[in-house]
């Protein structure tokens, strides 16, 4: 392959990648030779190199084999001061040319891979998450440190991996002559067991102390590993004292990681340490929606009913994780089946998250706080009284233990004063009818509902 064969190849991926992509990490690749099917280019810096072999090392392969170049593997490195680290590599498979499996080293673990959709413009930001977000951002923006380590935690699934790599893409954004270093406690761990298997603590040590940001995720995992905290504290320690910016994630607060040396936990709460609460449905309800948009592009034509949305946010708490993972069910078996979404489809096809993250509200809270709320007697919940005053509230009951509840229809009827499913199914109805139009009756439906998940 020749420059200008090359260079025509650029005008290709420039097409294919974008303007910015393009400019900051295909631009200052420089071809340095193309033999036996290698073609190997220069990068300016580690990360950098890591980067584009992460994220585009298969296209430009692709390019150079549509533009009739024979080519197996693209390789990056970066000249002279790292000449003796490894080059980073992607081939077009796990295997080496020889057949054997690649070593772990063979494709420089130096960085996790990052993944791509976890950015700040992704991140829906609410209440329970709204100071886990600002403190992100500000590490993002990479003015001088403030607060040395950001401590991020919080329960599973609940977004701190998420802002962790928002931070690694921004700042690679803003600044990408930074080195950023984004791995998990347990790749620290793995990659300093290996560094002195191999003896090679030095290299090691080296690494981790010449980078401008490090991020370890579910820090929680070296408790207990005794040498790995200690390395770890050493690694912590020295970057602190260059005044480069750490952040660090785990499932809990530094003060109730057991078996943590003590010495790291008040390092670790030295910083900034913010929580990422439990969602609520607010959040949870814009995650739902924002998701929703873009499976919305993806099968275009998919109809989903009013209520939908809604629904999922209030019956699914877990985590945002099993959220996800419910609405991507939902949009590919209704692509499947070619069905509109609607409450029913929902109900058929979560059933089973629907039923493990079920709070339990009970049929019997539920008339306790309609009653409350009316103001009736809770006896004449279940009683036969059909003046407008207490049947109305009587059918908000069934409407919500209808839709918070997995009790059945004849169930309801049942602690309804035995009441007939089709005198249940009546009262939902109509509450579902008047709602629509009836805008008082919509913020009760919504004061209820928050109160009884509460
Ligand atoms: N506020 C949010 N906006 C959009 N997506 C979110 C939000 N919070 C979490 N998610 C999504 O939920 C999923 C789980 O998030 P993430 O992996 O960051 O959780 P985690 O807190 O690191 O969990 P774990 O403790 O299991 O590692 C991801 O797909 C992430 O994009």
């Amino acid at each position: 392959m020749t420059e200008e064969s090359w260079g025509r190849i650029r005008n290709e991926l420039l097409k294919s990648v974008g303007k910015s992509n393009f400019t900051n990490w295909i631009e200052p690749l420089k071809l340095d030779t193309f033999e036996n099917g290698i073609a190997r280019f220069e990068v300016p810096t580690k990360f950098m190199r890591d980067w584009v072999s992460r994220n585009f090392a298969e296209q430009i392969r692709q390019h150079l084999e549509k533009a009739g170049e024979n080519v197996a593997r693209v390789e990056f490195h970066v000249p002279s001061r790292s000449a003796t680290s490894p080059a980073a590599v992607t081939e077009r498979s796990s295997k080496s040319k020889t057949g054997a499996p690649r070593a772990p080293d063979d494709s420089v673990l130096t960085a996790a891979p990052l993944e791509a959709r976890f950015t700040f413009d992704t991140f829906v930001v609410g209440k329970p998450n709204e100071l886990a977000h600002a403190a992100a951002r500000r590490v993002a923006e990479g003015g001088p440190v403030t607060f040395n380590p950001l401590f991020l935690y919080g329960g599973v699934g609940l977004g701190k991996t998420h802002l962790m790599h928002a931070i690694a893409h921004e700042l690679q954004t803003r600044q990408s002559e930074l080195r950023v270093l984004y791995l998990s406690a347990e790749q620290f761990m793995y990659r300093f067991v290996q560094a002195l298997r191999e003896k090679e603590i030095m290299g090691f040590k080296e690494m981790f102390r010449s980078v401008d940001v490090l991020m370890v995720d579910d820090v929680q995992f070296i408790a207990g590993k005794e040498s790995t905290q200690e390395e770890f504290f050493h690694t912590f320690n020295a970057l602190v004292d260059q005044n480069k910016q750490i952040v660090i994630s785990a499932d809990r607060a530094p003060g109730e990681i057991k078996d943590l040396e003590e010495r790291i936990r008040s390092r670790l709460q030295c910083g900034l340490v913010v929580d990422l609460h439990p969602t609520d449905y607010e959040l949870r309800l814009g995650i739902l929606q924002q998701k929703a948009e873009l499976y919305r592009s993806q099968y275009p034509g998919l109809k989903m009913a009013p209520g939908v949305m809604e629904f999922v946010a209030h019956r699914i708490t877990t985590n945002v994780r099993v959220l996800e993972g419910a609405l991507t069910r939902l949009f590919a078996f209704a692509s499947l089946v070619g069905r509109e979404i609607t409450l029913d489809l929902v109900q058929d096809c979560l059933a089973d998250i629907i039923r493990a993250s079920d709070r339990k509200v009970t049929i019997e809270e539920i008339q306790r706080k309609v009653a409350e709320h009316y103001n009736i007697r809770l006896a004449d919940m279940i009683g036969p009284k059909r003046v407008r005053t207490i049947a109305r509230p009587r059918q908000v009951a069934m409407f919500l233990a209808k839709s918070l509840t997995t009790r059945s229809l004849p169930e309801i009827g049942r602690r309804f004063g035995g009441r007939d499913h089709t005198t249940i199914m009546h009262g939902v109805r109509k509450i579902e009818e008047l709602k629509a139009t009836d805008s008082q009756l919509a913020d009760d439906l919504n004061m209820l509902q928050r109160l009884l998940e509460a």
